[in-house]
Formats: C-alpha cells, structure tokens, sequence
C-alpha cells in the first residue's frame, strides 16, 4: 500500500522540474496561495517549489501521523517525552489569559504565577536599585552563568530587544574557556556586580565552574559572607542551590516539565525581564501565548507552525536537502541562529524512533545562519551556485527602531526581497550571454564568461514578516519555531524532548581530566587521545 510519504516522493518524481519562475509567471495569486498571517506575522511559502497537491499530500501525512492528536497531548500535559517520563509543558509557562494547564492531575498554572511574581518583585528591585550589594551599593552590572538552554535564549533576546533594555547590563558567561569569565569579569566591579547562576540541573560542569570561579571573585574582594548579597540562582535542584551557599530567598525554581532549550518563558528569563521590566516580560510572553492558541486552534492549511514543519519536512526527507540557513535581516536577532541550532538540533538531531527501532528517513536537518546583509558577503556565492541546495528562512520586520535611518531599513529590505527573488529566479545562459553583450563585451568573451553568471535558480525560502522586533513580536516568532520543530519531531516519529546525544561527551571529559591533569595515565586511551595528551603535556614544558 502507498504510504503518504511515498505518495510525496511519487509526486515530487512525477512533477519535478516545478519552476518556480514559471510558475509565478502563470500565476499572479501564487503569493496570496502560499502565503499564511498570523495578526501583523506573514509567513510567506509561495517561494519554495510546492504546489496545491504537494501541500494536500503533506496534510495527508499530518493527518497518517495524527499530529493534531500528538499537538493536543502535549498541551494536556501527557508524558510525551517518553524516555524521561516527562510532560512537555513550556506552553504552561505563557499561558496566563486564563485557565488551567494540568500536568500529573494537578494544575500547575498557580506555582507558575508565584514564580513570575517573585521573579517581578525581585527584577523591579534589581532595576530600582533597591537591592543593594555588601558594601551597600545598587548593582549596575549583572552577570548571568549558565549554558545551552540557560544561556542561549536569554542571551538571544536581550539582544534582540536591546531598543526595550531599560535596566542594568547584562553578561553571559557560558564557556568553560576561562576566557570568557576572564574577559567579563575585567570590566567589572564586585561591589556593583550580581550573578545569576541558571540551570536546570545545577551540575553542568561548565556553569558549576564559573560560578565557584566568580563566588571566588567576589569573596577574593568583598569577603566570603559577600556570596549571598551577590548571588541568586534559577534551577529545579533547590537542594543543590541552597549547597552552592545561595540564599533561598534569591532561588527561582522551574519544574521538569520544562526542557532546557524550551526555558527562556521560565525563571531562566530573570535575566531578560531584569533587562526589560516586568511588563516586556509578560508581553514576551502573550506574544508566544497568541502563537499558542493559534497553533492550538487553527485548521491545518492555515496554521503556521504546522505549515512551517510540513515545508521542514518536505525540504528535509522528500527533498533531501541536509541543511537549512535562518538569514534574519535584523541585526539584533545575530543570535537567533544559535539560539535555533540548539532549539532544532538538540531535539530533531535523532536517529531513534518512539518505539526504539531506527528511523527510516533523514531527520533533524542542520541548521545554521547569520544576519543579513553580513552573510550576502560571506556565504551567499554558495546558496546561489554551490552544488547544494539549501533552503533560506528569511526574517523581515517592516519598520526598524532607528526612525532616523529610515533609508538604512529601506535598503535592508530591499537586500531581503532581492535575496529571495534571486534564489528562486536565477539567471539563465541566455540572459547571462545577453546582459555581458548589452554591456558592451565582445560575442567571445562574453560566451566565455557567461556560463560563470548563471545562476540556477528555482532554490527555494521561506519569509516570516512582522511589522516590528518588539517582546510581542519575539515571543510569537520564537514559539512559532518550536512548535515547528514539534510539528517536523512527529513526522519524524521522533521524541523531541530528550537530549542522549550530549551524554557521552560529558562522561569522557569526566574521565579525561585526571589523564588532563596528569594524575592518570594516558596509555589506556586510544592512540589519538594519548598522542595530543602527551603533546599538550610537552607544549606546557
Ligand atoms: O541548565 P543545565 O542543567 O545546566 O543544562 C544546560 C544545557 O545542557 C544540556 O542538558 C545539554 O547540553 C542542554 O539540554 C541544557 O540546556
């Protein structure tokens, strides 16, 4: 019996070339065909070489993988992720219009509120200076340790909402290099400076290390009863966090519902709301809420995560295209491909069924980027001529925060548009060969050179539209990725919420250190291992 995904490989087989310029040429309507809103958020599809049969036969799979049914446990609170026996609820933590959201028979939704309250009570006296460090004054700088999912998004939007940061600096450490806690701490004062200790778990090697390290820091200047006026900490191991010495009073507590890479909506985004205010916070937080309600409710065709990860999946497994590029042309979202490597690569990265048995189709694709126009001048030559093809998700906002260079955004814009008309349109030989000889380039020169000023065309993207980059705007973007990456975990048949594959390289640093650190005997290591051991022994000679 024909499968739906061979029916989308039959489909693709029987109907390929689509061009993609042709068929704009036929077809004046093909934007308004392809293209979804959500309020002021367009996400336009009319790029990418699908066409009605393709998107009825990628409904076909959704409805064969009971996506809906899959959507509507997780927002129930069902343990979806299975291998950690875990409910899935990072929805809970925006869903504050109202109702309940129960997780192991029990309404989570009010120790939710006490959270974000104590975290408002405690960022407003941060930001109004009436928390005050040992020596009695108010903190200027704070400085957030943590990694992956306790660092990336924090890092991600207080950048990306820098025009709305009203309180006092921010820093990220995250790296174990002690680089990075160096470089930060040298512009610092103890006396003014508050950390944040942020995980999960509150034994990742890394943020264990710059924590004693900056706890080190602090005493070495200010004392050692100095840690609990400096310090506070997010976790779901509180037992852990009181051990660390920090005072109970400045721990904000998360659940195990929460995924790291999903917790930027939970105490872990203190840092944010100390950047922005309280009421940033919680439009940041209605933003992700609306994408929510829509993902929740809204029929299949006309939904944007569930099309998102349709057209995911498509490139990804009917396709074969390995990688995706997220080409934000906002300068303040240069994190944002960072932030969605670990969003999609920590959760799609599988090779594993539900069940346990091995998939049967390429999953999670890589996924990389950097702001526009920066990338037009670095790797752009290979997604226009390169022999791969890689699918471009452009980010657009229709008005900047600088209305004073207006003709800076203009030009931004444009740059997007071109970028995207260019990858589908292309350049044929014709219109290559004809453009040189316009110019003036005599037949055989130009016959030469022509076929280096082609360019293939027909290599699709994807656009997503808002009107501007506010905490509204953020949130509903970001959740609209993650309920993609949901959407694309299904059609997997993949547990998106897991995250084995860090596991064994934690275990051999574990084990590596004494052999490192010279208390241990390389030979029992493979020859590789032993080798650079033993040059890096020599090198520190
Ligand atoms: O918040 P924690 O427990 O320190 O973990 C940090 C990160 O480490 C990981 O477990 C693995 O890298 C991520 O999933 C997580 O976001």
């Amino acid at each position: 019996m024909e499968t739906a995904l061979d029916a989308l490989r039959n489909h693709r087989a029987a109907s390929l070339p689509i061009n993609m310029r042709a068929v704009f040429s036929s077809d004046p309507q093909r934007f308004e065909r392809f293209s979804l809103t959500l309020d002021d958020m367009t996400l336009d599809m009319s790029r990418t070489a699908i066409t009605e049969e393709t998107v009825d036969l990628l409904l076909r799979l959704a409805e064969t993988a009971d996506l809906a049914g899959a959507r509507d446990s997780m927002l129930a609170g069902e343990h979806i992720n299975t291998t950690e026996d875990r409910a899935v609820l990072h929805t809970a933590l925006r869903a504050l219009s109202g109702g309940q959201a129960m997780e192991g028979g029990r309404d989570v939704m009010p120790d939710i509120r006490a959270v974000l309250e104590a975290m408002d009570a405690f960022a407003e006296s941060v930001r109004g200076g009436t928390l005050r460090g040992a020596t009695g004054q108010a903190f200027t700088d704070v400085v957030n340790i943590g990694i992956g999912g306790s660092d990336l998004g924090p890092v991600m939007a207080t950048r990306a909402l820098s025009p709305f940061h009203d309180g006092p600096r921010l820093h990220y450490v995250s790296n174990i290099d002690g680089a990075h806690i160096a470089d930060t701490l040298a512009e610092l004062d103890p006396e003014t400076t508050l950390f944040i200790v942020a995980s999960k778990t509150f034994t990742t090697i890394e943020t264990m290390t710059n924590a004693a390290t900056a706890r080190d820091w602090v005493a070495a200047k200010l004392g050692p009863s100095a840690t609990g006026d400096h310090f506070a900490a997010v976790s779901t191991a509180l037992d852990k966090v009181a051990a660390f010495g920090i005072d109970p009073n400045r721990v904000f507590g998360f659940w195990d519902w929460v995924g790291g890479r999903y917790s930027l909506w939970s105490a872990i985004g203190l840092p944010i709301m100390i950047a922005i205010g309280p009421d940033n916070f919680r439009r940041f937080l209605a933003g992700a809420e609306a994408m929510d309600n829509h993902f929740r409710s809204a029929p299949m065709r006309q939904n944007l995560p569930v099309m998102l990860g349709l057209i995911g999946y498509w490139h990804r497994v009917v396709c074969d295209y390995p990688a995706r590029a997220v080409i934000p042309y906002d300068q303040r979202l240069e994190r944002l491909p960072a932030y969605l490597q670990q969003l999609d690569m920590e959760s799609n990265g599988k090779g594993v069924r539900l069940g346990g048995g091995a998939v049967s189709t390429p999953t999670g694709p890589l996924v990389w980027g950097e702001p526009g126009t920066n990338g037009q001048h670095a790797f752009f030559q290979l997604l226009h001529q390169g022999t791969d093809i890689i699918p471009v998700e452009f980010i657009l906002a229709a008005e900047g925060h600088e209305p004073d260079l207006q003709h800076h955004h203009d030009l931004l814009i444009a740059n997007c548009l071109a970028q995207a008309e260019a990858l589908m349109k292309g350049r044929t030989l014709e219109e290559a060969r004809a453009q040189l000889i316009a110019k003036g380039m005599d037949a055989e020169r130009a016959e030469a050179l022509a076929p280096h000023r082609v360019f293939p065309g027909n290599r699709p993207s994807l656009t997503i539209l808002h009107r501007q980059l506010d905490p509204y705007a953020l949130g509903r973007l970001i959740a609209l990725y993650e309920h993609r990456v949901f959407v694309e975990a299904r059609l997997f048949g993949i547990n998106a919420f897991d995250q084995w594959g860090v596991e064994l390289g934690k275990e051999l640093a574990t084990e590596l250190l004494p052999v490192v650190e010279g208390k241990a005997d390389p030979s029992s290591r493979d020859s590789a291992t032993a080798g650079m051991v033993r040059r890096i022994a020599a090198l520190r000679d």
